[in-house]
């Protein structure tokens, strides 16, 4: 479904709110939970479009998921070597996580299975998975030689291997530890920049044998893995949009509440702190081994930084939002070493550059990042989702401070990852 939104200038966002689920830990909690022996109780799951298909994808191979309330599940596990064959395609959605992560545990299952997604995710690239399970013995087609899905998987026996990822993508490394879990032998990986490291923790948590390092992670295959509860925290990713929201509308004082705060994922803290930013956290606690806080945010004057390196993985979702925040501070802002937002669910240099210029940004794409000049304040007009959720969502938070209306075109794909975006940004704005 096709739907635009129209939004005006704030005066700045007041109040509390909690924003859904982290859909990374949401992932990892549906599949980890499918393959533990026993229940597993999981709250705060993401009831996002991504995180549905992982859920139906799972249902699809025999294992049994009830909706107890919102964002509660309960999953009857079937143990590591209880899925069934799917009797058709999977199907996952918008989702790169769940096809590339279902690579890897499904090249190792005794059956025949097919991945695709929509026309978003099918352009993206999947030999960086494709091609390290080869390694460990799979047997995976997909166009353009296993670049693109559909990806056709005759899953069988796995034989660990010792990888070095070129790039810091937590899909690649998880995918491999899924594959890790039933291969023979010690699977090592090992990443140039740690990437987010929600299945190490989950993996642990659920009993896993496996042991992160400097560098990296390694896995051994065990016999079982245990059901557990899950509470899972709120998205940081989600966060960010009216984290960014604040700190660029004067007035603002918001407090957003049950923030996962993992160092591997919150880059974003700290790059809108070295602009300037007000933002504390408060009340810092771990849920399901994962750490949690509240964080307040008030409106302040930002200043353009320079980005790259390590701290890019640790934000690498966040960096449309971030763009935003760029265009309106003072000086000029440099992002680097951040091609990968070349290959999400579009091209979100190319699209960040595009939608706010068409608000009078002053942003310029590098082959790596994004070079910004900050301008006083954005004008009204028209924009574009290109499909892709954080593009819309951070067209939204732009519009906050424009002199004129600002229509996004495209934006039910907010339900990706945040199904109630407006209604809340609606809540606090003003
Ligand atoms: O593992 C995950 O849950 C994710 C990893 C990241 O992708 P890459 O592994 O491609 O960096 C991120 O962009 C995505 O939103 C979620
Ligand atoms: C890149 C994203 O997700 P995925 O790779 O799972 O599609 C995202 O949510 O920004």
């Amino acid at each position: 479904m096709i739907q635009s939104q129209t939004l005006s200038a704030s005066g700045g966002l007041r109040g509390e709110i909690t924003v859904p689920g982290d859909k990374s830990i949401s992932h990892r909690s549906i599949m980890l939970g499918s393959l533990a022996e026993g229940k597993t109780r999981i709250q705060g799951f993401l009831e996002g479009e991504d995180n549905l298909s992982t859920l139906k994808a799972f249902q699809s191979m025999g294992v049994e998921i009830t909706r107890l309330g919102e964002g509660i599940l309960e999953i009857q596990g079937r143990g590591l070597h209880g899925l069934r064959e799917p009797a058709d395609v999977l199907d996952c959605g918008n989702s790169g996580t769940t096809m590339r992560l279902m690579t890897g545990l499904l090249s190792a299952q005794r059956f025949f299975s097919v991945l695709t997604g929509d026309q978003y995710l099918r352009r993206r690239p999947m030999k960086r998975v494709v091609e390290p399970l080869s390694r460990m013995g799979a047997r995976i087609w997909g166009r353009d030689g296993g670049e693109r899905a559909p990806l056709a998987i005759n899953g069988g026996p796995l034989r660990g291997i010792e990888y070095r990822s070129a790039i810091a993508s937590a899909q690649v490394k998880s995918a491999l530890l899924l594959a890790g879990l039933y291969a023979e032998g010690e699977t090592r990986v090992y990443e140039p920049h740690l990437s987010r490291d929600h299945s190490e923790r989950m993996l642990g948590f659920f009993g896993a044998e496996l042991q992160t390092f400097d560098g990296g992670v390694s896995i051994k295959p065990l016999p079982r893995l245990a059901g557990r509860e899950v509470q899972v925290p709120g998205d940081i990713s989600s966060a960010a949009f009216f984290l960014v929201a604040a700190l660029i509308t004067p007035g603002s004082e918001l407090l957003v509440r049950n923030v996962g705060i993992n160092p591997t994922r919150s880059g974003i803290i700290e790059i809108l702190r070295q602009m300037g930013g007000d933002l504390q956290l408060h009340d810092e606690r771990t849920l399901s081994g994962e750490p949690v806080a509240d964080i307040l945010v008030r409106g302040s004057t930002l200043r353009g930084i320079e980005i790259g390196g390590d701290l890019v993985p640790r934000a690498i979702d966040e960096f449309p939002v971030i763009s935003v925040a760029a265009a309106l501070a003072e000086g000029v802002t440099v992002i680097r070493d951040a091609q990968e937002l070349r290959v999400k669910e579009t091209d979100r240099i190319a699209a960040m550059v595009s939608e706010l210029g068409a608000l009078g940004a002053r942003v310029e794409a590098l082959e790596d990042g994004m070079r910004i000049e900050g301008v006083a304040a954005l004008k009204g007009g028209r924009v574009k989702s290109h499909g892709d959720h954080r593009i819309a969502m951070s067209m939204a938070v732009a519009a906050l401070r424009a002199t004129g209306e600002v229509t996004i075109d495209d934006t039910a794909c907010t339900a990706t990852s945040f199904p109630n975006f407006w209604q809340l940004l609606a809540q606090v704005k003003g």
